[in-house]
Order: C-alpha cells, then structure tokens, then sequence
C-alpha cells in the first residue's frame, strides 16, 4: 500500500504551480515537473496548497460534556475545515486543571487520529479564579502543556494573573486570557450600544474587554511574561495591542472568523445562534479588526469553536448558551473577509492560521513551511468553487452554526496529516489507515 503521494500543480501559498512528493510523512522534494514511481499522483490544479491548518482555540466539550461534542467529533470538524492540529480548551467536566485531565484529552486524540490535539491547561482550579491549578505538572505531563487558559472566564484577579504569568516562564508557557471584567458584564447578552438599548438586552461594554486587555499587557510586560488576548472583539482592543507591541512586549492576539464578518445587528433577530462571548460589535469594529490582522497587530485566526447542544441554543435569547460551531467554516470565512478583498494573501493566511498559532502554542511539528524535510502537514483547498452551508451536513456533534443557509467561498478538498490523508476529496478518510486519494477536478461545484 502506498504511502507516498505526488501532489501536482498546487499553488504552494498561493503561488505558482508546483508539485510536492511526500514520502512516510515527510515532504521529499518540492520542484516543478517532479516524477516518482510508487506514488499517488493528486492532480491539485486550481488548488491552494497551504501548511496544515493550526487552531489555538477549540472546545471539543469532553470530558463531560460528549451531548454536544467529543474528540473524535470535534477532530473531524477540524480535519474537514484544513487543520492539523487543535488546541482543546479547558472548560470541560471535570476541567482540565490537572495532569491526568489533559492526558486524557491528548490520549483522545491521538486515538481518533483525525489531528492532533493539544490540550490547554486551566490556570486555576476548576476555573474558579482563586488558586493556581498544576500548571507545571501539566506542563511536565505527556501532553506537554504550554497554553493556558481559563477560557469561558476571566481570570480577572490581578494577583492571580500575576502569579499565572510569572509561573508559566518556567516552561515557555503563555496564559490566553478570556478578557471580561465580570461586575462590568454581569448577566450581559450583547453588544452594549443602542441596539441592546432598543432590544431590551443587558449589554457587554467595550470597556469590558478593553480593561482587562490594557491591565494583562502591563502585567506581563512587568513580569516578562508572555500573554496571548483570545477572541479579540473591539476596535479598541485592536488599538491597545498595537501598543503593546510597539513597546516590545511579548503580547499576541487572535480575531474569529465570526466577529470578522457578523454584526450585532443578528441580535435584532433575537435568534440565540448568534449569541456568543464576546459578542458580535459593530460594523466599525469589523474593520478594524481586518485591519489588525491584516498588519499584524492581530497575530492569527482561531476558531473560538463552541458548539453546544439544540436545547441549549433552541430557547429564548437570555436562556440560551454563549457561542457558535467555527471549525468547518474557518477558512471560507476568512477567504471571504481577508483574502478576496485583497486584505491578506495565501502566505498572510497561512502564517495567521498555522505558523503563527503553533508558534504562540509552541508546536514545533505544526506550522511549518511546504518545504524539503520538513512533516507533510499539508492542506489543499479550492477557493475558486461556492458553497451553501447546511447544519444538518457539519460533522460536528452541535449544529448551531450561524452560517447555515449562507454562501461561502471556498472548500478543503484534501488534508493530509503527516503525510496521511485524514481528508480526500472533501470528505473524511479512515484515520490510521491508507485510502486511495480520489482527487475531484479543480473547479467542480461543492
Ligand atoms: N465563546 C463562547 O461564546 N463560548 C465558549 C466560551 C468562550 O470562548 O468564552 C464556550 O465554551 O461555549
Ligand atoms: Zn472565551
Ligand atoms: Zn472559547
């Protein structure tokens, strides 16, 4: 059975055609006009060839919570939108606050084989704000544990923070910080403005964000620590950022695709599929933060992938959970919003979805160029084809994608997985086995 696959004609980044020969995992030769004998030829005409696609910021819900997604779920999602590699967060039942926890995840994920995942570790114990979690014995642990979080809350006790920070240097560590000041957002359902006034929903201020964000940045640049700002919603965070940066403090950032194409206007809907944390802003804000990602202010991508269960979304707007499926739609997203407005290129894309998310998780195998010796980590992507987005057809467990029924460019034809095919032809292979790659031809509709 073949291992090896000739991939032919791929517009590595975007560029020109060129052939990749990938041999045991490994990427043996990258040239034009390449022949191999023993091979699988791909014929990838029309396709983008991009690394495999890196996400920082995943909720595979399990341990705990396996109604609205599970490992092996959540990594097919993330295997059908180009990534190779996923960051699982923390806010599991029980959270991944020790190392037994996070060993469990990455065990999980490496026996669903569809990608890999890197579990996050909490910062404090059951995410609760107070005491510092394990950190180091995560970090010690199988599961090599360099990101830390307590995603879904704020570690909003400056002591606490400080203490994270300095910590997480003793391993190269970074602390992803869910920026919410709670008394400044209690009960809160969306955007603060005069919609929210309008609707009669208790609104999450800018200021909310952008305190906690200004207040991190200091802190780390007091300790020398390194701080990573998730899911950043606000032109005003953009701005603070900025600064950060151009002090030389070691900060970097992540933007959604959600919160680069949606506005808060959805919440007029009262629908709650376009509830999330934080939530939609405005039109203003989704300019600046393309143009934050699109100078660099803001580092990468990730999908703040959340999917919960129909009872949870199906009911009114206050009742309902915080947040949307993000895996499947990523890179259509981002097409849509950076690269077709001519924002970002292919290379700006794959360093703001691979190279930059492995280096801020501190992945050495992930993220890296399509180049000689390097692990064929490798996804091949047709963003000349249009799709509509149906719920029914995501492989996620959820369903509450706030896309469905919407036209989006672009689709993932095939992700390879150290030189494994985990995608052909746009739909899931059999992990931990080798399939026959049966490519469609470049520009056949989705
Ligand atoms: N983004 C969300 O709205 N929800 C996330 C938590 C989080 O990312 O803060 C979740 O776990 O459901
Ligand atoms: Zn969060
Ligand atoms: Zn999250």
């Amino acid at each position: 059975m073949s291992t090896s696959y000739l991939i032919k004609n791929a517009a590595v980044l975007g560029g020109e055609p060129t052939d990749l020969l990938i041999r045991d995992g490994v990427i043996v030769s990258v040239g034009v006009g390449l022949e191999a004998s023993g091979v699988e030829v791909v014929d990838a005409t029309g396709l983008v060839a991009l690394p495999g696609l890196v996400d920082l910021h995943t909720h595979l819900r399990e341990p705990g919570r396996e109604d609205a997604e599970t490992v092996e779920t959540g990594t097919r999602a993330a295997a059908l939108g180009g990534f190779t590699a996923v960051h699982a967060m923390a806010n599991t039942d029980p959270v991944a606050d020790t190392a037994g926890v996070v060993e469990q995840v990455w065990r999980l994920g490496r026996e669903a084989g569809h990608c890999d995942v890197f579990p996050v570790g909490a910062v404090t114990v059951g995410l609760a704000g107070e005491r510092l979690a394990e950190l180091g014995a995560m970090a010690d642990s199988a599961a090599r544990v360099r990101v830390f979080s307590d995603d879904g809350k704020c570690v909003s006790d400056p002591i606490v923070m400080r203490r994270a920070l300095e910590y997480v240097k003793a391993f190269d560590g970074v602390v992803a910080q869910h920026a919410q000041e709670p008394r400044l957002t209690e009960d809160a359902q969306m955007n603060e403005g005069e919609l929210s006034g309008r609707l009669g929903l208790r609104g999450w201020p800018a200021v909310a964000e952008e305190a906690i964000i200004a207040r991190d940045c200091l802190l780390a640049a007091h300790v020398g620590s390194r701080l990573h700002v998730c899911h950043v919603s606000t032109a005003g965070s953009v701005e603070i950022v900025r600064w950060a940066k151009e002090k030389g403090w070691d900060v970097t950032a992540e933007v959604c695709p959600h919160h680069l194409i949606l506005t808060d206007e959805l919440a007029a809907t009262y629908d709650p599929i376009y509830k999330v944390n934080p939530p939609l802003r405005s039109a203003a804000d989704v300019e600046a933060l393309r143009a934050g990602l699109a100078d660099g202010t803001i580092d990468i991508v990730a999908t703040d992938h959340a999917p919960h269960p129909h009872e949870d979304k199906d009911c009114e707007w206050q009742a309902a959970a915080f947040g949307m499926l993000g895996l499947e739609t990523a890179l259509s997203i981002v097409q849509e919003t950076m690269v077709d407005p001519g924002l970002l290129d292919w290379a700006g894309v794959a360093e703001r979805m691979s190279a930059a998310p492995a280096r801020i998780g501190r992945v050495t195998s992930h993220g890296r160029p399509l180049a000689e010796g390097e692990p064929a980590n490798v996804v091949l992507y047709d963003p000349s084809v249009r799709r509509t987005v149906v719920a029914s057809e995501m492989a996620s467990l959820s369903r509450n994608t706030p896309y469905a029924g919407m036209e989006l460019p672009g689709r993932v034809v095939a992700t390879f997985l150290r030189g494994k095919p985990t995608v052909i032809d746009g739909k899931l292979a059999t992990p931990h086995e080798n399939t026959r790659f049966a490519p469609v031809p470049a520009g056949t509709p989705a």
